[in-house]
């Protein structure tokens, strides 16, 4: 092209889209499960960072959209949220490349590990931090997880626990997940707003955070046990919440049921919450 040729800009083509992640730079290994989007594979990308490689099965996400905002979810850095390192958008099926997380889901790993747990809830304190670290960081950016819980929480090494798939809720397609009637729809994390009127926000995520704390005090427990759905939907609405659990300090009970106020005017924001928890701990640990 000559120099005063205007149609093409001189650095077309020079801006590498570093949020695209070249496919022939990954090693796909063993398998680690399947979630929303299908299956997701431990790898390799660039012969020695550890990933985690979601591949998007047709038809369960909106890819466009998806695509759009993983530019804005690459920016998203804090050590208690799970780094999105980039997407391989180029072909389908489009893959999603997050850091790799050895130990699994927090919701599993509580499980398994309960004896040792229950004893210590020095450990579960400081997990309801780290996480309450990772959302502070979200809120502070006007992030919205839309679906925090024990489940979509991941741990590392040395105790490290995270916040994943934040904000990818918005990208499903399966409206049995989208819409509050369907059923897989996480209504036992959900405050009256969102049952009501699908309102989310940081409020809402803070909701699901006391949620989440009585998940990690009780060492994976379902929440409202074997309520079922439309039974937990009248029961919040009439101001029920979830009872202390056995192993949990009355102060830590007291900050969950904060995270339960009717109002989400009236509930702590996390930047709160996590100052509140960092205190109870230094007193009581
Ligand atoms: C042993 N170590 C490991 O297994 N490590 C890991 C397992 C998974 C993993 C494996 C299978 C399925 C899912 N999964 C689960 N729930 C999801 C929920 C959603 C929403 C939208 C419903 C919130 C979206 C995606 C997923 C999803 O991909 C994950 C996170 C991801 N990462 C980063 C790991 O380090």
């Amino acid at each position: 092209t000559s120099p005063c040729d205007r149609s093409v800009p001189a650095t077309a083509g020079l801006s590498h889209d570093k949020w695209e992640i070249d496919p022939q730079e990954l090693m796909l290994m063993e398998e680690l499960g399947s979630g929303q989007f299908g299956v997701v594979r431990r790898g390799k990308w660039r012969g020695s960072i550890d990933v985690a490689v979601k591949m998007m099965k047709e038809g369960t996400m909106s890819e466009d959209d998806f695509i759009e905002e993983a530019k804005v979810m690459t920016k998203l850095q804090h050590t208690n949220l799970v780094q999105l390192y980039g997407v391989c958008s180029k072909n389908r099926p489009i893959f999603i490349v997050t850091e790799y997380m050895r130990h699994g889901s927090l919701l599993n790993y509580l499980r398994r590990h309960e004896q040792s747990l229950t004893s210590n809830q020095g450990l579960l304190l400081d997990m309801c931090i780290q996480i309450g670290k990772g959302m502070a960081y979200l809120e502070r950016h006007n992030y919205i997880h839309r679906d925090l819980a024990a489940r979509n929480c991941l741990v590392g090494s040395e105790n490290i626990v995270k916040v994943a798939d934040f904000g990818l809720a918005r990208y499903v397609l399966d409206d049995q997940y989208t819409s509050s009637g369907g059923s897989k729809f996480p209504i036992k994390w959900a405050p009256p707003e969102v049952l009501n009127y699908t309102r989310f926000s940081s409020k809402s995520d803070v909701w699901a955070y006391g949620v989440l704390m009585w998940e990690v005090f009780t060492c994976g427990k379902m929440p409202y046990g074997r309520l079922k759905n439309t039974e937990v939907v009248e029961k919040v609405q009439k101001g029920l919440i979830l009872e202390k659990p056995k192993m949990c300090y009355k102060e830590v009970y007291d900050v969950m049921r904060k995270c339960w106020s009717q109002l989400p005017e009236t509930r702590p924001s996390f930047r709160v919450l996590k100052e509140q928890l960092v205190s109870i701990a230094q007193r009581l640990l």
